[in-house]
């Protein structure tokens, strides 16, 4: 549903942030991106929708080649890309619920998305994904005043409520403690798994990428360096990928606890 044709990115620096990147995603497919700081990771997802624009290569989205399309047609296929970042990229005076219907601005009409005036159908869906998330109850909340897992998952709401066909997912906890950072990672897969939704994760976290998804890419210096199951993430892969960097301290982080959704961490 996802393919990566020889996607190249130089910087105007000179940097070669992506070195002809092959990859491909079927429907429904969760996959970490891993790798070193400064590896491509956030330029591979951003290269995918285009906020950052490809040097040469292509990109499809099912039978759509993005790399090829003009504004407008951009816009549309934008809507079947929902986004998560590491900031939650909320509007901070806006409630919780505004900010959820703010994912459907690509396809209310101009009028309606200036005076904010959203079809019922919206706001209905809207309850039931904050309701899925477990923050149905904070629906008229300010952005501003939730925690960031709180905040994480008005992301998710709102990138979800686009009905994507793919979530581009960039270091989504990098701000969350690491209890926090289980949950999100584990509702993502969830929703995914309910969904049928191809995702990819850009995370620092290894031990992270392990316990949540079937397949982990490594990229190193903008090259695909491994692409397999996690368990194949061995010492040595680890250290090709990360080079002399100190991943034994990431995979340490492990904790074998079972944490569920906690109504009362929510709230
Ligand atoms: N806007 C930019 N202009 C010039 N060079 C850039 C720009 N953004 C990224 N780069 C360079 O491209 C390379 C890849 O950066 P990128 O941010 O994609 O890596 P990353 O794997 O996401 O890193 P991190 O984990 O630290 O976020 C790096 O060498 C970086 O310096």
């Amino acid at each position: 549903m996802l393919r990566l044709d020889k996607l190249t990115k130089t910087y105007k620096t000179g940097d070669q942030a992506l070195k002809a990147v092959e990859l491909e995603i079927p429907q429904g497919q969760v996959v970490a991106l891993i790798g070193p700081s400064g590896a491509g990771k956030s330029t591979l997802i951003r290269c995918i929708n285009r906020l950052v624009e490809p040097t040469s290569g292509k990109v499809w989205l099912g039978d759509t080649e993005l790399t090829e399309l003009g504004a407008g047609a951009l816009r549309r296929e934008r809507r079947r890309m929902g986004m998560i970042f590491q900031e939650y990229a909320l509007v901070e005076r806006l409630t919780v619920m505004e900010n959820v219907l703010s994912g459907r601005l690509g396809y209310v009409g101009f009028w309606r998305s200036l005076t904010r005036r959203f079809p019922q159908k919206d706001v209905d869906e809207a309850f039931r994904l904050l309701d899925r998330v477990g923050l149905v109850h904070m629906a008229d909340k300010r952005a501003d005043e939730l925690s960031g897992g709180q905040r994480q998952r008005v992301g998710i709401c709102r990138a979800l409520i686009q009905d994507p066909a793919l979530l581009l997912v960039d270091e989504p906890t990098a701000s969350l403690d690491p209890k926090t950072s289980r949950q999100i990672m584990r509702l993502i897969c969830e929703l995914c798994a309910e969904r049928g939704l191809a995702a990819i994760i850009n995370i620092h976290d290894v031990a992270l990428a392990q316990m949540f998804v079937a397949r982990v890419i490594g990229l190193r210096a903008g090259a695909v360096e491994f692409d397999g199951p996690p368990d194949a993430l061995t010492p040595d892969v680890l250290t090709t990928i990360y080079g002399e960097e100190d991943w034994v301290a990431t995979i340490d982080k492990v904790e074998d606890e079972e944490d569920t959704l906690d109504p009362e961490a929510v709230a």
